[in-house]
């Protein structure tokens, strides 16, 4: 069986707004996220590392930001066009592993939804997505409350006779 596996990371920092995108959930926040889409930070993530896992570049060189048509861009229709590719590649998601790390807001009550609408874009069962939650102990930019940072890690499988 061939596997690949891709690693993501995305930051997205905090500006005017009273809710965060992460994940699929709108959840209600002191801030918005300044992004060109609607900065959802760990879709981002996750879509980088499934388009590293096929060598297929990142999402800034799919889905430009100087792009109107990214403008306001709903980050799981980017992750949707996303998998297509990977699955006109033969390819499949085995797992996928991700990190949040943010002081702010507490990811726990929504973590479970995030899953959810994961596991439906990747086309997989939701016992293939993990999603965790660190905050960096006061620490660092996220630690001061400026942002928010992602990281995924999927392992992708090829079909019988596929993948390359
Ligand atoms: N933004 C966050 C950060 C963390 N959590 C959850 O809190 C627990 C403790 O986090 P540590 O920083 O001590 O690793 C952990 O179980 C995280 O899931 C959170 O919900 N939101
Ligand atoms: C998602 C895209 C889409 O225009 O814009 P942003 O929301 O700014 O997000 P980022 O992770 O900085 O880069 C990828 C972009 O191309």
């Amino acid at each position: 069986m061939t596997l690949r596996i891709g690693h993501g990371f995305d930051v997205h920092r905090f500006g005017t707004g009273d809710y965060l995108m992460i994940g699929g959930v709108r959840i209600p926040f002191a801030h918005g996220f300044v992004a060109h889409s609607d900065g959802d930070v760990l879709l981002h993530a996750i879509s980088d590392a499934l388009l590293g896992a096929c060598a297929l570049g990142d999402i800034g060189q799919h889905f430009p930001d100087t792009d109107p048509a990214w403008a306001g861009a709903d980050s799981r229709e980017l992750l949707r066009q996303v998998v297509e590719l990977i699955i006109a590649r033969g390819y499949r998601v085995g797992n996928l592993d991700a990190t949040l790390i943010a002081q702010l807001p507490k990811m726990s009550p929504y973590i479970e939804t995030m899953i959810t609408h994961i596991a439906e874009d990747l086309q997989v069962s939701r016992t293939a997505v993990n999603v965790k939650a660190t905050t960096t102990e006061g620490l660092g930019f996220t630690g001061r409350g400026e942002g928010v940072a992602a990281e995924a890690v999927v392992l992708l499988q090829a079909g019988e006779g596929h993948g390359n």
